[in-house]
């Protein structure tokens, strides 16, 4: 996503230096900058910690797992007045970066772009995607407005909504389901569309999501979030969601933000929930394998 997201405001003409933690990975991208499908983008890349004050927008794309770490270790790229954009999936990432710069300094949302990584800096990209953002505390700021200029002129379909949180759990339950099926079965977003029961478990996730998020107050249009799910079903049939990429890769993965975030809202509220819960225990299983090995 960072791929996705750095080239595109590359090649809008901003300033863009990636950050990771591999050297392979930075080294190959400073020789050959990034490339979407066959598009590429000329950029600077650095380990965490190297730039230092002089970023106006840090744009957070690693897994939940590692987003206090990654805020720690690159706070001191931002000016006094720069801001941090997450369109991370899970629940949790703008709280935790909040609690390193401050909530004022923190912009949450949503993408949908599907992104599939190919090697170091190279991505296929499986359909178009959107942005919808807006700022942690919910107030409306001058930059909420910057920075989605920024993205809608590098073609990210960005737009400002103040009601992200809404849009925050009702991904996390998508994602909670078709990631969660995906990386259990290692099908496609189509081939999960295309197969009954995988695609009914998936319906039963989202179902239960929807109870989860009702009973936490948050308003979620169950509709909509079924019609997310179809639409990835048809438009986005040959992307591997980022958890099956995890666990292809035999990484770890984002069970504890996405599934397990909505599981602990279950929780609070006493609630049972059935196919979430296997689903969770069957990615955690995963984990443990990637974990002890
Ligand atoms: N891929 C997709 O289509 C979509 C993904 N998302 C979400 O976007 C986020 C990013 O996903 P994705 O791009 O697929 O993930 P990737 O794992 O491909 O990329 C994350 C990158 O962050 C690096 N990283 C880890 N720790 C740090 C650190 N401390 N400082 C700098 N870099 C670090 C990782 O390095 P290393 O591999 O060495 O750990 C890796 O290169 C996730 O929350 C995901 O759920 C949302 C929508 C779509
Ligand atoms: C692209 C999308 C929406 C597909 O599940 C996603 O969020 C992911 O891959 O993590």
């Amino acid at each position: 996503m960072g791929t996705l997201f750095g080239g595109r405001l590359a090649r809008a003409g901003h300033q863009v230096v990636f950050v990771d933690t591999d050297p392979a990975r930075v080294a190959a991208i400073a020789a050959n900058g990034v490339w979407e499908n066959d598009i590429p983008a000329r950029c600077a890349a650095a380990l965490p910690g190297v730039a230092q004050g002089e970023t106006d927008l840090l744009i957070l794309f690693t897994k939940a797992q590692h987003t206090a770490a990654a805020m720690v270790q690159n706070a001191g790229a931002l000016r006094p007045d720069g801001m941090v954009l997450t369109l991370q999936n899970g629940l949790g990432n703008g709280v935790a970066i909040a609690g390193v710069v401050g909530a004022d300094r923190v912009l949450v949302g949503i993408t949908n772009w599907p992104a599939d990584l190919l090697g170091h800096g190279r991505i296929h990209v499986a359909g178009h995607g959107m942005v919808k953002f807006w700022s942690l505390t919910g107030a409306d700021t001058p930059a909420i407005h910057r920075v989605a200029a920024a993205l809608a002129e590098a073609d990210l379909g960005a737009s400002a909504e103040p009601s992200v949180k809404v849009a925050i759990w009702e991904k996390v339950i998508f994602n909670a389901a078709l990631n969660g099926i995906c990386a259990l079965t290692r099908m496609t977003v189509g081939e999960v569309g295309d197969f009954a029961p995988a695609r009914d478990l998936a319906l039963q996730v989202v179902a239960e999501g929807i109870t989860i998020a009702l009973a936490n107050d948050v308003a979620v249009d169950g509709e909509r979030v079924r019609q997310a799910v179809a639409f990835a079903m048809t438009h986005h049939r040959a992307h591997k969601p980022s958890m099956l990429q995890d666990v292809e890769a035999g990484r770890p993965t984002e069970v504890d933000a996405i599934q397990g975030g909505l599981l602990a809202a279950a929780h609070r509220h006493g609630m049972t929930t059935h196919a979430l819960a296997h689903c969770t225990a069957l990615l955690r299983s995963i984990d443990h394998i990637v974990r002890s090995s």
